[in-house]
This record gives structure tokens, sequence and C-alpha cells, in this order.
């Protein structure tokens, strides 16, 4: 269960941040741009399955999560933690755990087979759900969950994305026009400022990483990607 404390939500930003820097979950590769799932191209990518496998990471930022949704939605505002697949599914076990709550998962389609389920587990009728994923950048796959908790009778009005980018005005569009509001512990500008304390990134890495964050649309249709985002 969640140990009740709740740290500055900077401390736990930073903290966060250092965590993604220590389990080398912060990939740089501009010459070979990653696809994102928007089908933007990216020169970086975090990969915040990696915090699952350090338990005391995992266990901190399960802290994080609980202390920042207690604080800012309240202590008895959710029946049910739903997990989007993959990545968001191993996270709303855990933090499932930390609060007491019951759990479900979330197909990125149904199944083709056997039950034809796109919700696995039981969430009742008018259940308040919170929609858990490791990451939000463009904010287009969160949707597909929390569209299919709300379409089986769930009530979403709160998303959680570990980690979120923070820089697409786009997505932000996205969670106004979908009625949610989203929290987070970190953002790329937490993962920068330890880059830059720490000297992880020289200038020039900071630089490019940099031009990306500020205009990634932009980025991206120069190196491949697509060239917008949908707002809704
Ligand atoms: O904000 P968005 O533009 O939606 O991008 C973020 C999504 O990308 C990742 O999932 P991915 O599709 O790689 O699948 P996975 O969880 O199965 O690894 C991540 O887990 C989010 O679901
Ligand atoms: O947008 C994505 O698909 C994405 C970005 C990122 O940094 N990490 C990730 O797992 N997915």
């Amino acid at each position: 269960m969640f140990q009740n404390t709740f740290p500055d939500k900077a401390v736990m930003a930073d903290l966060m941040a250092k965590m993604l820097w220590e389990c080398k979950a912060v990939h740089f590769r501009p010459e070979q741009p990653y696809k994102l799932a928007s089908g933007l191209h990216s020169p970086v990518y975090i990969d915040c399955r990696k915090l699952l496998s350090y338990p005391r990471i995992r266990s901190a930022i399960m802290d994080f999560a609980a202390a920042t949704l207690l604080s800012d939605v309240g202590f008895e505002q959710f029946d049910c933690i739903a997990g989007g697949e993959t990545a968001g599914i191993p996270f709303a076990a855990l933090l499932a755990d930390r609060l007491a709550l019951p759990m479900i998962y979330v197909r990125k389609q149904p199944k083709g087979h056997g039950r034809g389920a796109q919700i696995e587990g039981v969430m009742p009728e008018g259940a308040r759900v919170l929609v858990i994923e490791d990451l939000t950048s463009a904010g287009t796959s969160i949707f597909t969950f929390i569209n299919a908790v709300r379409a089986a009778g769930g009530v979403v009005d709160h998303g959680m994305a570990l980690f979120f980018y923070g820089i697409f005005p786009e997505a932000e569009a996205r969670f106004v026009n979908g009625k949610i509001q989203m929290h987070h512990i970190a953002t790329w500008r937490n993962v920068l400022k330890i880059a830059r304390e720490q000297k992880l990134f020289d200038d020039e890495k900071l630089g490019s990483v940099e031009e990306f964050l500020n205009a990634p649309v932009k980025w991206s249709a120069a190196h491949g990607g697509v060239s917008e985002l949908p707002t809704a």
C-alpha cells in the first residue's frame, strides 16, 4: 500500500528524470530517427518500460504516481485503474496494488478470438476509471483506451502518463476536446535539466534535441515522418 508521503512535485519530476537517465531509458539517434506511434519521426525516444526492470525505481515511481493522483484528484475518486496495451498494463497493476483498487486492462483492438473483448477484467457500469499509460507524446494512443472504457460504460475524467512529452499543443487540444484531465510525473523539460546539470549530453547533442523539442512536427516532416497531428 501507499506510504502517504507527498513529495514536492518538482522533486518527483527531477527524481524521475534522473531514474530515466540511470536506467538508460533516454535514447538519441538522429541519424536513424525513431518512428513514434503517431507517425512522427523523432531523434529521441524514452523507454519507460525499462523502469519496470529496476525494483527500487519502479517502487518510487509508483509512490510518485499515487502521490500525484491523491493530491491532485482526491483519495476516493477512482473505482478502478485501467492499463493501456502494452506498456500501460504492468504500471496499472502496480498502481492498483498501491491504491488498493481493482485493475483492468484495455487492448488496442478487440481480441480476434475467445470473447472478442477489448477490455479484460471486471469493470462495473458507471465505474470511475483512471486510464494509465507509461508515456504520452502526441496524445493519440490514450484515447483508444479511454474511448473503449467509455463505450463499455466506464466514466473516464482523468488519465495518467508517467512521462509526458509536454511539447505538443495538439496533445493538449485532444485532452480538452476529449474532456480528460491528464496527470504526469516528469516531462522532457526535467530530462533536459538533468542532462545539463550532469553533463550527460554535449552542447551539440543538446542543441539538436532542443531543435526537435521546439518544433517536433517540422523536424518530423524534414526527416520522413508525418507533417501534421490530429487534434481530435
Ligand atoms: O502519445 P502517443 O502518440 O499515443 O504515443 C505514446 C504511445 O506510444 C507507446 O506505445 P506503443 O504504441 O509503442 O506500444 P506499446 O505500449 O505496446 O509498446 C506508449 O506506450 C504510448 O502508448
Ligand atoms: O510516441 C511514441 O510512440 C513514443 C515516444 C517515446 O519517447 N517513447 C515511446 O515509448 N513511445
